[in-house]
């Protein structure tokens, strides 16, 4: 990275210095350019102030001056000097961002460009770039994807909107962003028009979820059920990251550390995880409160949006209910008093660890390859339905660096597919008539099977594995329960079916079935 960006864009503006915001103000700086960083409260502006004050003392690379301000006008006054004024939002979607972007209407000019950079609905994105065109103000939808130490050093991005007013941005986003570590191609790029660039964010995070609730279910067996301590655990992930299907998969990564992170009487900068014994995750509770509160939404987004379009995405969906039960745990404790249930327990069955890891690590990666494959046809049928057309080349790209679903060798499968299918006049629209995709899901079924039977066995909560097996089942099964459950719409409210072996009824386009036998007469 080169301190050089400031020839593109001398100073920008952050609105936002919450976690996300603040970082980026400084991962802007250390890219040469200035920056005005304001935010809705005074404490964390001033918190801002302090980090920003300590951070060019102790990392000289932040060569850039942040400047922040209270007052909106001001702030926004601190870019008139620079033509097009450049804003990156970084706040709370929904109301918030729309409340910010009327304090600031007034003072926008014709041609400025305002990177949304927080996780927004598509329609909300669509909606202001309505309201700012008659200003011919560039409303750019764009995911950054990372958490904050991305944010800080280069996260992924995936802009969306007017194409002349994200190419403007581009150089300055290209020495910002993460570069893919085999080539330093910056993980960013123009992914459509209008919704298009958060429409594709919050699919980002739909599969981060199922890969989440994925890989929590693999370390509970193996924490639960084979009795092995976070270290032994943390070693597991390592081996797994580090070659194989699952190297160098961010969450995997991650979990390796997790797993290692032992208290220390002093704990961290604010004392959290202070202690004489034990590990970090002894305190963390089993409840994701994450999305109660509704700031954060783009994991629901994606299950609407999933059952909207038709695509189905079990993988994905589990992991969000399960993520909504266990923020109930009041609830849930009350229930489990009621039900009465056994938890996971050990498995005193084992007779060959190393096999059962081996069969675990397969079944983790076709989980994690059924969350790909959902959330990839999900952006596929958006793409086409709304005109975007969206190169899922691309999106690869992106999600090479600096983002959570970071995950090598599913990307390589992807990427190889897609740059030779880039002449093909017809998006691939289903992942599992990919070759290299329906081969490995083949190859590890019964590695998925037989754990999830095994959870099955030892109690485990398998949501999003066993949805994957079920999902491989059904997406490519030939017997499916539903003959009888079409029978029964049809008995019920004449709903009508198509029968086995009639020209375009079988198999035949998804439209209304031809036939209504009278069951029983009204
Ligand atoms: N954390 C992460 O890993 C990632 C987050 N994002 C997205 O980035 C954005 C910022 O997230 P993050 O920094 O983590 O969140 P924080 O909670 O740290 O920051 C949110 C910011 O939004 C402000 N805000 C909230 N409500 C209002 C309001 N009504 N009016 C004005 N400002 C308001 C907050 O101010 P105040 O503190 O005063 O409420 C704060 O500055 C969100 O859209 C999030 O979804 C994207 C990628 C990763
Ligand atoms: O965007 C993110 C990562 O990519 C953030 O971690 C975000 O907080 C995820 O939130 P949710 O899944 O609840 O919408």
């Amino acid at each position: 990275m080169g301190p050089d960006a400031a020839k593109y864009f001398k100073r920008i503006g952050i609105v936002g210095a919450g976690n996300m915001g603040t970082m980026m103000s400084f991962g802007f700086a250390e890219q040469g350019v200035d920056v005005s960083l304001w935010d809705i409260s005074g404490t964390n502006v001033n918190r801002a102030l302090q980090m920003a004050k300590d951070a060019r003392k102790e990392e000289k690379t932040v060569i850039g001056k942040i400047d922040c301000f209270c007052d909106i006008h001001e702030f926004t006054e601190s870019l008139n000097d620079s033509n097009p004024a450049v804003y990156i939002f970084s706040i709370t979607h929904g109301d918030p961002a729309d409340s910010i972007l009327k304090m600031i209407k007034d003072d926008l000019r014709a041609g400025d460009i305002i990177l949304d950079g927080g996780n927004e609905h598509y329609r909300n994105t669509e909606r202001r770039q309505r309201e700012l065109e008659k200003k011919g103000v560039h409303w750019v939808g764009m995911g950054v994807s990372g958490g904050y130490q991305s944010a800080r050093r280069g996260p992924s991005m995936s802009p969306g909107g007017t194409k002349d007013a994200v190419e403007k941005v581009l150089p300055l986003l290209e020495k910002f962003a993460a570069k893919d570590r085999r080539n330093s191609k910056p993980c960013v790029a123009y992914i459509g028009p209008y919704g298009a660039g958060h429409y594709v964010k919050m699919v980002h995070n739909g599969i981060e979820n199922g890969m989440l609730s994925t890989i929590s279910e693999a370390w509970s067996m193996m924490h639960k059920s084979l009795g092995m301590p976070f270290d032994e655990i943390s070693r597991v992930f390592e081996r797994w990251n580090s070659k194989g299907e699952l190297r160098s998969t961010f969450l995997v990564q991650i979990g390796s550390e997790i797993c290692l992170k032992k208290k220390t009487p002093e704990g961290d900068q604010r004392g959290e995880g202070a202690g004489r014994f034990g590990f970090v995750l002894d305190d963390v509770l089993d409840k994701v409160v994450q999305d109660v509160d509704n700031t954060e939404g783009t994991l629901y987004w994606t299950v609407s949006e999933s059952a909207f379009r038709h695509v189905a995405a079990p993988t994905i969906a589990t992991g969000h209910f399960i993520r909504v039960a266990s923020g109930n745990r009041d609830q849930r404790l009350r229930v489990a008093e009621k039900l009465n249930i056994p938890g996971p327990h050990k498995a005193n069955d084992v007779r060959d660890k190393e096999a059962l890891l081996e069969d675990l690590q397969r079944a983790v990666y076709a989980s994690f390859l059924c969350s790909f494959c959902q959330g990839l046809e999900l952006i596929a049928r958006a793409s086409k339905d709304e005109g975007w057309d969206i190169n899922l080349g691309t999106c690869i790209r992106i999600w090479r660096a600096g983002c959570i679903i970071q995950a090598e060798h599913i990307l390589d499968l992807f990427e190889t597919v897609f740059s030779s299918s880039s002449g093909q006049s017809q998006p691939i629209m289903n992942m599992k008539l990919i070759d290299e995709i329906s081969s490995d899901l083949h190859k590890n079924f019964q590695p998925l099977k037989k754990i999830v039977l095994k959870a099955m066995e030892w109690d485990n909560c398998v949501p999003s594995m066993s949805a994957s097996l079920e999902y491989i089942k059904y997406e490519g099964g030939t017997m499916l329960p539903t003959q009888f459950m079409e029978a029964e719409m049809d008995y019920f409210g004449a709903h009508a079916y198509d029968k086995p072996n009639v020209k375009n009824e079988d198999p035949g386009e998804p439209n209304k079935g031809a036939h209504h036998y009278e069951w029983k007469p009204a």
